[in-house]
């Protein structure tokens, strides 16, 4: 598996050999709007998911297990109210070997951010943390910003942007 000191193939370039897809190969490219928090720029692995809203329970869970060089996408539901990650989860992932985390909503603590050894994408910054309810689901497939992103599928991001595969590229 990838994992954060691993170079990972530029985004455009795997546009390039992907410029005729049309999705049925399994080649996915998410929207822009995601923004770059973590301190490592550029990340890419194998995805494990979670699912949630407005609550950071799976999330937690998650980066405080091993990540193996994966990537956590969390599909927060594009909630720009709550922040699903912050400095200690972001250290917790960098510490577990999470390669990045990709959060369909917001983070916090931008500096802390910023010095974990972990790539992050998020729609953007909010100060206000989660109520943890026990909350949200893991493993399954989720609906990010219009793109399905399925456990076992691999993720690469860099300054350009972020696709998905279903194979490793
Ligand atoms: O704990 C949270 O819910 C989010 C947070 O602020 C952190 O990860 O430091």
């Amino acid at each position: 598996m990838t994992s954060a000191a691993t170079p990972v193939p530029s985004t455009c370039d795997l546009c390039d050999a992907h410029r005729q897809s049309d999705g049925s190969d399994g080649f996915r490219v998410l929207p822009p709007g995601f923004h770059s928090y973590g301190g490592v720029p550029a990340f890419g692995g194998e995805v494990r998911t979670v699912r949630c809203f407005e609550d950071n329970t799976q999330v937690k869970a998650a980066v405080e297990s091993p990540g193996r060089g994966c990537v956590l996408v969390v599909d927060g539901g594009a909630s720009l109210r709550r922040a699903l990650v912050g400095g200690n989860l972001a250290a917790s992932a960098a510490r577990n070997g999470w390669a990045g985390i990709v959060v369909n909503g917001c983070v916090r603590d931008a500096a802390e951010l910023a010095a974990a050894q972990v790539g992050i994408r998020a729609l953007g910054l909010v100060p206000m943390p989660t109520e943890r309810r026990g909350e949200g689901q893991t493993g399954v497939a989720v609906l990010v910003q219009g793109v399905w992103v399925r456990p076992g599928d691999w993720l690469y991001a860099d300054a350009d942007g972020i696709v998905v595969s279903e194979r490793a590229l």
